[in-house]
């Protein structure tokens, strides 16, 4: 049924709404180096490119320069500590994915999950949600030499999975998801409600841009 038969989904800002337990963390490390605490608003404009990159964009506001390398790893390792703590806490799925997602593996799609997110906190994530067994892979931003935009970790899924890419679908909230899916030669799903720096996911010029989870059951089980 349908033109895919496996879908990769991004994390933060397609399945769960990530920035409140983010912002948790980037706070604790900002007030952990003697700074002030970040607005959730900027940390939602930060999210995109992994914990490093979240973690420099947070330093460079708080700062107003770039920081140096000595102060990254230090709070790198402050915000590791704190988002461990929250990752997992009173976590919040966008409407329909739960259903949605149940209703894939019902008819037979294969699911995997490519985020940018460091690979240590996903499965607290999803054991939470009880989508441990949902999966069949995993990656996170470190799991390979190259995070997304690269097209690299969902040409590896696809490898390891043995599925085709042209027969794949990658389902993200970023510009970086399209790029990716783009370059690996899949079909991608633009969702309006997550985390594009502030911009319009349309402008990326995905396959399909949807509003709700939900209706990507128009996309992937009817013929
Ligand atoms: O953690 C990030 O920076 C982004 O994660 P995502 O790839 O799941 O959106
Ligand atoms: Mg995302």
């Amino acid at each position: 049924m349908g033109n895919f038969d496996l879908v990769q989904f991004d994390l933060d800002g397609t399945l769960i709404d990530s920035v409140p337990q983010l912002a948790q963390a980037v706070n604790r490390m900002l007030v952990q180096l003697g700074f002030g605490e970040a607005g959730e608003q900027a940390v939602r404009h930060w999210v995109g490119n992994g914990a490093d990159m979240l973690v420099r964009r947070a330093l460079t506001a708080a700062l107003g320069t770039e920081p140096g390398d000595e102060l990254r790893q230090a709070a790198r390792a402050a915000f590791d500590a704190a988002y461990d703590q929250v990752a997992d806490q009173g976590l919040v799925f966008y409407p329909g994915v739960l259903d949605t997602l149940a209703a894939l593996r019902r008819a037979g799609k294969r699911l995997a999950i490519v985020t940018n997110k460091p690979y240590r906190f996903v499965p607290a994530i999803l054991a939470a949600a009880g989508l441990s067994e949902q999966f069949e892979l995993v990656l996170g931003g470190d799991s390979l030499p190259e995070k997304k935009p690269s097209p690299a970790p969902l040409l590896h899924v696809c490898r390891s999975l043995d599925m085709d890419p042209a027969r794949t679908l990658m389902v993200g909230d970023s510009e970086n998801d399209v790029l990716a899916a783009r370059a690996a030669g899949m079909a991608v799903v633009g969702l309006t409600y997550g985390y594009n720096y502030g911009r319009d996911i349309a402008d990326s010029g995905p396959d399909w841009v949807l509003s709700d989870f939900a209706a990507l059951a128009d996309i992937l089980l009817t013929d």
